[in-house]
């Protein structure tokens, strides 16, 4: 329940916010996948493009489903997804990475993602990320609002009202929001070396989708 003092209008827009998340989750079957198989570099490198090309997908269809975006002029509307597409890949990972799965299930998944193929180097940054996002315990709400947050410029004045949500799920952390927003740094980081993190894949050949190249930058 949204907390007492929002306005109705803050209200509808997280419930709109919400409900265009929650249409547009992807199947947690990546982790499903990883948990049942080890798979090789090759067919990690490609389970994630696949992954990738469609989260893109989805992340276009919730971000047109954020109130007042699709008002945005056209330009922009590219230019805030193209901006955060990788961003919004890392924290729907770290979302999935840190979802309940059973006991003993994360520790694999740590271990087949560690021998993916991504270079050592970029493992740490990466975890330490994963690990921060699930400390944080986000409820369904807060994690579309932080997607949300990720695409547009978060320096919107309704999106700042949007912390009285986070006050009622965690009160006796005031500081949450600004936690909340905190992670966005961090995820900037990653974005930085997210094209190493790609062009350095232990796999001979790079293959991407045509969408990919052109949100990725690569190819
Ligand atoms: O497919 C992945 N993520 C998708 C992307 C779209 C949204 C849903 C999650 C990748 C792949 C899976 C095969 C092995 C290598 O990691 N992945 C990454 C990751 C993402 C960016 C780069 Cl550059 C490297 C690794 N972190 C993950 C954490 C996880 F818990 C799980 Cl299940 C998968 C995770």
């Amino acid at each position: 329940p949204p907390p007492p003092n929002c306005s109705r209008e803050q209200r509808a827009l997280i419930q709109a916010i919400l409900k265009a998340y929650e249409r547009h989750q992807i199947p947690h079957d990546v982790a499903k996948k990883l948990l049942h198989d080890q798979y090789s570099v090759e067919e990690n490198f490609l389970l994630l493009t696949e992954m990738a090309t469609n989260q893109v997908q989805v992340l276009v269809e919730f971000t047109k489903n954020i109130p007042g975006f699709l008002s945005l002029d056209h330009e922009d509307q590219i230019a805030l997804l193209k901006g955060s597409a990788v961003e919004a890949m890392f924290l729907r990972s770290a979302q999935v990475f840190s979802s309940k799965t059973p006991a003993g299930h994360t520790e694999v998944l740590e271990d087949r993602i560690r021998k993916s193929g991504i270079s050592e180097e970029f493992i740490i940054p990466m975890f330490n990320f994963y690990k921060s996002i699930g400390g944080l315990h986000m409820n369904p709400e807060e994690q579309a609002l932080l997607t949300a947050i990720t695409i547009l410029t978060p320096d919107r004045p309704y999106v700042k009202d949007q912390s009285k949500l986070c006050t009622l799920h965690h009160p006796h952390e005031p500081q949450y929001f600004a936690r909340l927003l905190g992670r966005l740094t961090e995820l900037r980081s990653l974005n930085h070396y997210h094209t190493e993190i790609i062009s350095s894949w232990r796999v001979s050949d790079h293959k991407f989708t045509p969408l990919l190249c052109e949100i990725w930058d690569v190819q």
